[in-house]
């Protein structure tokens, strides 16, 4: 502890005064103690000029500062949400012999598998029949008739749903009605009796400290709707988010990671201007956007649309032109506030707040050492996605069809009433059947948004399990990752396999009835704590993301340089156009051999520097032929690097070829006369236009396949 605090006084470096229950404070020193140079690496010397240069390129074009790294995994923890009082609808479930005995062991704390099975005998009910437990007889001092009816009474609360959470050893055992007894491990596992504190201990604690001393970091939510989501983000009401936290000590302690990771990082930076004796400059601000769809909405700005188009909005904030300054506490109240008016939410079946959008909240830190001049910029990603829902479970498609024919009817004529008449009202309705149910056509859009909503929030976070899958693939050869399936996973992309450090909070609920949802929050956890990746500190995440895919690009170059070889491809076709008694007929019957050279061995590399361009061109804005054209690259790596000679040299480019033949190059008629044709040697009379332009056309494809298109 004391040379923690060493490090915090002398080095600049943040580490909380709390610590989690299994974390030494020797651990936390020897990792801080790698990053003791932070604030003092030598001074750069100063060049105004370039300088000067720097402040006019965008932020993607600036060379990333060298960080320090350090291996990382995704942390995942599991937080339960308490059992809800309505009644669980979910049947019994039966399962295989096996995992019966499983669960009996792991439920018992028994050893082997003969002491599960005495209790399974016990127990009776997984065999169906009575039969074979009624020849067992009862623990000594137990009425056979009431072990028998206890014991029939245990196994049939068997049912789908959580079915135990042990947070010590940091495991949780599922029910799947459809997929049997699963058992998951995560680094932290919260009962649903869990308080706000121990959620933000356990998952964000670390990485707030980490985004204080110049690490990226993203903390996610994960979840069915309904499963708590928002409420472990932001807290359960509007008073634990940005009421007066002074007043009632309940409210504060219901804050959820963002309002209590922006009191941290304010905390650390007023400790540090104020009691430590090292000149350092912080400056703070927060951005905060949903995305709808492919949209990206900037809530602190009335909800507009981020960017002037849809490849800006990434650009746009990661380019930190949505922030907004932040001093102090209340200035995070005011825009928590803000972005909650503007936030998209509505009432579904299954959560009565229901967010209809996934919301991100980022936070950036720019800080400066004065005396040494070293800086730093780090950001932390916070978002809440939306939950993945059953839209006939969430209700939202509830009333579209009544409601429209209703609509229909009274197009078709109702006597004679307008729809305006006949429609009381927008709002109401939703029950299927419901007698009252208002019809014009505002509601028949609010049913269809929620349900385009849910749409659009399952295809985010279908993208988003597509990339932890491509992520977890480490035996594919291309390693492509599908970032750019959606904009959640673009902004995401930085969080998920780049540079930043990154925790993954899976919520769930117990009841049996969510099994399937829960179960498959549960694999993504899973599959979210396989991926490793390297955290830098520094580093800039837009500008990181191109240099990355630029040394990609780097490396498939070479690639195909390395595996690309020419092969002459020998094509007879007939020319119907060859005239009788030419030389050409007489020679060779009309039948013409094309030689095509074309490039083989590369494909699959050819391909993925095909995507490696497209997905640099959404980063930078740009289009995919400025990238070809090679201007974005400095010229260092143009169109014929890029390409090597193979643009129009594969065998698909037949088409190409076709093209040229047909264009005739006019220039190429006084190379003909000049006598470089054999076939005109000797020929009498000066020749037609078109044949002219014959000979023109094959010397064409003569040039062509010189230049290493065509032959
Ligand atoms: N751990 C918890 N303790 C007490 N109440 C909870 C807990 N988690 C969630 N709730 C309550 O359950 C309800 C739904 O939670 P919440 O809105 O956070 O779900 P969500 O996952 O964000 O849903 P959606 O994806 O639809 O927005 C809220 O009333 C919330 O206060």
């Amino acid at each position: 502890m004391r040379y923690l605090n060493l490090l915090h006084v002398e080095h600049g470096l943040y580490s909380s005064t709390v610590k989690q229950a299994d974390e030494r404070y020797k651990d936390i020193f020897f990792r801080l103690y790698k990053r003791r140079d932070l604030w003092f690496c030598a001074k750069e010397v100063e060049d105004p000029e370039e300088e000067e240069r720097k402040k006019e390129l965008p932020l993607w074009r600036l060379e990333p500062k060298p960080a320090t790294t350090e291996n990382f995994n995704i942390q995942v923890s599991f937080r339960l949400k308490p059992k809800s009082q309505e009644e669980d609808e979910e049947k019994e479930v039966t399962l295989p012999l096996h995992q019966r005995i499983q669960l009996i062991k792991m439920s018992k704390k028994l050893k082997s598998n003969a002491a599960a099975l005495r209790v399974l005998k016990r127990e009776g009910a997984w065999f169906g029949e009575r039969k074979w437990d009624e020849k067992t007889a009862p623990e000594s001092g137990e009425n056979k008739e009431n072990s028998l009816e206890n014991n029939k009474q245990q196994a049939e609360t068997l049912r789908g749903g959580i079915h135990s959470v042990d947070a010590f050893s940091s495991k949780v055992v599922m029910v799947d009605p459809t997929k049997g007894l699963r058992e998951f491990e995560f680094d932290s596992v919260l009962p649903d009796k869990s308080s706000q504190g121990t959620v933000y201990e356990s998952s964000a604690r670390r990485l707030v400290s980490d985004f204080i001393n110049g690490f990226n970091g993203t903390i996610l939510v994960y979840g069915q709707t309904g499963s708590g989501k928002t409420h472990t983000m932001f807290g359960p009401d509007d008073d634990a988010v940005f009421g007066d936290h002074s007043k009632p000590a309940t409210s504060r302690q219901m804050r959820g990671i963002i309002p209590r990771a922006c009191a941290e990082v304010l905390d650390a930076l007023e400790f540090r201007s104020t009691q430590l004796n090292l000149k350092m400059t912080a400056s703070l601000s927060v951005s905060y956007v949903e995305i709808y769809g492919n949209q990206v909405n900037d809530l602190l700005n009335g909800g507009a649309p981020c960017g002037h188009s849809k490849v800006a909005a990434q650009r746009f904030v990661l380019d930190g032109a949505a922030e907004n300054p932040i001093t102090c506490l209340a200035d995070v109240q005011r825009v928590l506030r803000i972005g909650e008016e503007g936030k998209r939410r509505a009432a579904t079946a299954m959560n009565e707040r229901s967010s209809r959008a996934h919301c991100l909240f980022i936070i950036s830190l720019d800080q400066k050492n004065l005396d040494t001049g070293v800086s730093c910029k780090s950001r932390l990603f916070l978002a809440d996605l939306g939950g993945s829902e059953q839209v006939k479970k969430s209700k939202v498609n509830v009333g579209t069809s009544k409601h429209i024919e209703k609509l229909k009817l009274q197009t078709m004529g109702d006597n004679g009433r307008t729809l305006a008449e006949s429609g009381a009202g927008a709002g109401g309705g939703g029950e299927e059947g419901g007698e009252n149910l208002n019809t014009n056509f505002s509601t028949g859009f609010k049913f269809s948004d929620r349900l385009r909503e849910a749409v659009y929030i399952n295809t985010g976070l279908l993208a988003l399990k597509q990339c932890v899958k491509a992520l977890n693939d480490t035996e594919s050869k291309s390693q492509y990752v599908p970032y750019g399936d959606s904009k959640l996973t673009l902004l995401l992309s930085s969080g998920l396999g780049g540079d930043s450090k990154t925790s993954v909070v899976v919520c769930a609920a117990q009841e049996g009835k969510h099994s399937s949802e829960t179960t498959a929050a549960l694999l993504f956890g899973q599959a979210c704590r396989k991926i490793t990746k390297t955290a830098m500190s520094g580093a800039n995440m837009l500008a990181d993301l191109i240099h990355k895919i630029d040394r990609e690009i780097a490396t498939v170059e070479a690639q195909i340089k390395a595996k690309e070889r020419w092969e002459v491809k020998e094509e007879k076709r007939k020319d119907d156009r060859v005239e009788e008694g030419t030389v050409e007929a007489l020679g060779f019957g009309g039948v013409e051999v094309k030689k095509s050279t074309v490039l083989v061995g590369a494909e699959a590399e050819r391909k993925r520097l095909n995507e490696l361009l497209m997905e640099r061109a959404q980063l930078t804005g740009t289009t995919l032929e400025s990238e070809v054209g090679g201007s974005q690259f400095g010229g260092a790596v143009g169109f014929g690097t890029r390409f090597g000679a193979g643009f129009g040299t594969s065998v698909n480019n037949a088409e190409e070829v076709y093209r040229f033949k047909d264009t005739v190059d006019e220039e190429a008629i006084p190379d003909v006369l000049k006598g470089k044709v054999a076939g005109w040697k000797g020929a009498e009379a000066a020749p037609s236009k078109e044949k002219l332009q014959k000979f023109a056309r094959k010397a064409n494809r003569r040039k062509m396949a010189y230049a290493g298109i065509s032959a």
